[in-house]
């Protein structure tokens, strides 16, 4: 009996020193055949071009030449997005054993903390009941209490917000030991009571049911609350907000207010019911002043950077947008499988989470869910250098944000190499290497001591600063990347995280003003290398390039249950626009000093990399030879032309040979990747749709701003609360995005009607060389179709198929029975269609 139970001890302390996670290689008879099939479709590319350009198309140069440039750019782009995911993988974690290691029985736990940081901006199209179930989900995480703490910023400075985080924390003191007690998932009350309990099969506690119910009602009634705010905010006062005390509310102006921050909870014996202390809650409003420029979202993300550091200053951060709550209430537990690995968690400096949504359509129209980007292209990057940043459902190494390089034996941490070409970088270190390795020692322990000092000057004293990064860098230079917060400066000298005990609260809360006000990154290197990088809007992609480049690798974590939920803009307007910021972020970079054509060459960043990187910025180029592209075939059929010649024997075999590659390049890639055949094709609808209108209107609008220094704005997307099902899908909203794309249909369909009555005009032997051009335009009338369903909306309650093929039908007949048209002789069709032979 005992030694059964003692070796059952030693299995599980030995299990306790296992690896945290593992590598899945996706499975070789998977990955082979489509690295054949890659290789096999370069060889017939090639095989394609030679053809193509030793033959052109004497009748239609101009037209052989235009489609010829489109298929040289295709090809280009599609080396970019296809090499990168030569080596996919899979990735699976061991959270008993993450807990083995580090909560030991009867010991506190050793988990490391978390700041967790939510942002939201406008009230209006960012329902603070949508904010208020992220807060609550993050608030009930499966995590040690005192480790977490979640940090709002509100950028819109918006009293409704501030209220109603008041209300929320009120309610996290019930909601939080329910979720806790009964381990529901998700946490998220909005999205929890949703969901159907089957009473009756599981047997369910009766505890628990009553208990739901009560809970349910309390939500409830939270929600009343909620939206009794939202209705008093819609109109403004005329003397602005007043606060329940009596005071004006700061914030009045939006421009130009003082910098805000409450604490909710986690403070001064604020418990739940249940007597049980609750995880800091953090409210956050960054100074605005005019004049100033306030970096978006970077920047706010920037001060709870620093706010962060100076209140609970958690070694890893985890960062979401405001509607992108916990579903798994285990995702902070997943991350620190990858950065707690003694091992291999060192070099890492995020773990991200595949983006997924609530409340798509079930067709997912507008490809909303992305899934070929997460769960083909992501997959691909991890088995090089990582995922790149997606902006939310991220956690970050908080070092890795301060601009360090990765780690490694050879290179002390703290050194930055940018931009030099391995050579000069190798010969530069090899050289100072024994000047500095000799005046090391005395020079250590010399600013070790002046930096003590300087700091014991200020309110705290620090202990346990890390000596060596001190020693490299006197206080000056500190100052000059991370600006004039000494108690900032002190904790990132703290690589465990961690604050000084001796701190009293008042003078952190006033340092924290101070860090978050609008002044504080002048002639810093804030938004230049560390924190949010600035200068896009989308900063996520130049964030996590920024730190690729030093030399660190990130993680992509994808646990069974969905980590975590948004919500996605699911009518056609708002979604063009939402690709349009995207695209006119890449624009900016690639316009930018930060290009990652040019950038950070001779650092840490892989070439396959690299290749992706570039892949993100340019793809709003190929809007230009795709809307060419699109164009042809309509031409073709107006014209009679076509851009190949004749074709022999070899030549058709080629284009089989390309199509087949083509297709069997994609059905491979679905099957490594997990994903269906319908999230694929819509996949490559919504990349016709979106390249022919946002991505070229990103083009002119990034140019602009480079040529013009017209500022490029961050429409934020509306997150729409719980009006009816999908009622948003239908909403048709006018916007010029929509011309280019409408254009291309019509031409198409009325090529397609022109070619045919062409044929039947002239007799039966046309149909052959009808059938390629009929063909080509018909690929792009399907490819827009989403786009066409869009735009004829719910109105006329006709299916829009019929619509298409009545007008198809209708214009065919017409034609038809003009030129049969007994009354009317053979002439043109032209002068026959007025009535008249004029002849
Ligand atoms: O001045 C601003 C503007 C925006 N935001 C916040 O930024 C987030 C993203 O805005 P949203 O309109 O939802 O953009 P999406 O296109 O849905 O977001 C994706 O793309 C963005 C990059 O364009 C990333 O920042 C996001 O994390 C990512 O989810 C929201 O939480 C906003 O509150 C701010 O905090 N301050
Ligand atoms: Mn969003």
């Amino acid at each position: 009996m005992l030694s059964t139970h003692n070796s059952k001890r030693r299995t599980r302390m030995d299990e306790g020193r296992q690896p945290l996670s593992r590598k899945l290689p996706i499975s070789s008879s998977k990955i082979s055949p489509y690295r054949l099939v890659i290789i096999l479709r370069l060889v017939i590319l090639g095989l394609f071009f030679h053809y193509r350009i030793l033959h052109p198309v004497n009748d239609a140069y101009g037209l052989w030449l235009t489609s010829v440039i489109c298929e040289i750019w295709f090809a280009a782009s599609w080396i970019l997005d296809q090499f990168p995911k030569w080596y996919p993988i899979e990735r699976e974690t061991y959270l008993d054993r993450l807990s083995l290691r580090y909560e030991k029985e009867g010991k506190p736990s050793e988990l490391a903390s978390v700041d967790i940081f939510v942002s939201t901006v406008d009230p209006m199209k960012e329902p603070p009941l949508i904010t208020a179930n992220t807060v609550l989900s993050i608030l009930a995480v499966d995590y040690p209490i005192e480790k977490v703490a979640c940090y709002v910023s509100d950028d819109g400075a918006a009293m409704l917000t501030f209220e109603a985080l008041s209300e929320t924390s009120e309610f996290a003191r019930k909601w939080v030991p329910f979720c806790k007690r009964f381990s529901i998932e998700p946490r998220a009350p909005e999205w929890y009571f949703a969901q159907r309990v089957d009473y009756l099969k599981d047997k369910v506690d009766p505890a628990f049911i009553r208990e739901r119910r009560a809970m349910k009602r309390e939500y409830e009634e939270f929600k009343v609350r909620i939206n009794g705010l939202v209705a008093t905010a819609q109109k403004v006062p005329e003397d602005g907000w007043t606060m329940q005390d009596g005071t004006p509310w700061p914030g009045n102006n939006v421009r130009d207010h003082p910098g805000m921050i409450q604490v909710f909870l986690g403070h001064n014996g604020v418990h739940d019911v249940e007597g049980n202390e609750l995880p800091r809650l953090v409210y956050v409003s960054r100074e605005k002043r005019p004049g100033f420029d306030h970096h978006k979202k970077a920047g706010a993300m920037n001060s709870l950077v620093r706010v962060s550091a100076i209140i609970t200053n958690a070694p890893y951060m985890l960062n979401v947008d405001c509607d992108h709550y916990i579903n798994n209430s285990k995702a902070l537990r997943e991350a620190m499988c990858f950065m707690m690995d003694p091992t291999s968690g060192k070099k890492i400096c995020y773990v991200q989470f595949p983006q997924r949504f609530d409340g798509i359509d079930r067709h997912d129209r507008y490809s909303n869910r992305n899934v070929v980007f997460f769960d083909i292209n992501m997959k691909g990057l991890d088995g090089i250098q990582g995922p790149i940043y997606v902006g939310t459902g991220c956690v970050f190494r908080r070092q890795a944000l301060y601009g360090y390089d990765a780690p490694t034996k050879k290179k002390p941490p703290g050194r930055t190499c940018n931009c030099l070409p391995k050579w000069c970088c190798c010969c530069c270190r090899s050289k100072k290497k024994n000047k500095k390795s000799k005046s090391n020692e005395k020079k250590k322990s010399k600013d070790a001591s002046k930096q003590i000092h300087a700091l014991e000057n200020i309110e705290e004293g620090i202990e346990g600063i890390d000596n060596e990064k001190s020693a490299l860098m006197p206080q000056i230079k500190f100052e000059k990347k991370f600006g004039q917060s000494s108690v900032f400066i002190a904790s990132t000298l703290m690589e465990d995280g961690g604050v000084p005990k001796r701190a009293s609260s008042a003078s952190l809360l006033k340092e924290a003003i101070h860090v978050i006000s609008c002044g504080y990154e002048d002639k810093t290197e804030w938004g230049k290398e560390i924190g949010w990088i600035y200068g896009s809007v989308t900063e996520d992609i130049l964030t996590g390039f920024k730190m690729h480049c030093h030399g660190w690798r990130s993680v992509y974590c994808m646990p069974k249950r969905p980590a975590f939920k948004g919500s996605a803009p699911i009518n056609l307007s708002d979604r063009l626009h939402q690709v349009l910021r995207w695209a006119l972020g890449s624009v900016e970079i690639l316009l930018s000093r930060h290009c990652p054509i040019w950038y950070g060459y001779g650092c840490g960043l892989k070439w396959l990399e690299r290749f992706s990187y570039i892949n993100s910025i340019v793809y709003p180029l190929t809007s230009i030879p795709l809307i060419a592209y699109c164009t042809l075939p309509a031409v073709c059929l107006l014209t009679g032309k076509f851009i190949v010649p004749e074709i022999s024997n070899y030549a058709s075999i080629i284009f089989m040979a390309l199509f087949i590659s083509i297709a069997a390049t994609g059905i491979l890639e679905m099957q490594w990747g997990h994903v269906g055949i319908h999230d694929w094709w819509r996949n490559e609808q919504f990349w016709v749709i979106g390249g022919a209108s946002a991505h070229l209107f990103a083009l002119f609008q990034g140019l602009l701003k480079v040529l013009a220094g017209v500022n490029t704005n961050f429409t934020v997307t509306s997150k729409a609360a719980d009006d009816g099902e999908f009622s948003d899908l239908y909403l048709f909203k006018w916007t010029s995005l929509l011309i280019p794309p409408m254009t291309l249909l019509i031409i198409n369909i009325i090529g397609v009607v022109v070619g045919i009555s062409d044929a039947i005009n002239n007799g039966y032997e046309t149909w052959g060389p009808l059938f390629g051009r009929l063909f080509f335009a018909l690929w792009v009338i399907v490819h827009l179709y989403p786009f066409l369903k869009g735009w004829l909306g719910k109105q006329d309650r006709l299916p829009t198929i019929i619509v298409v093929w009545s007008i198809l039908l209708a214009s065919v007949l017409t034609l038809l029975w003009v030129r049969i048209n007994p009354f009317v002789s053979k002439g043109g069709i032209v002068l026959e269609v007025c009535g008249l032979d004029c002849s």
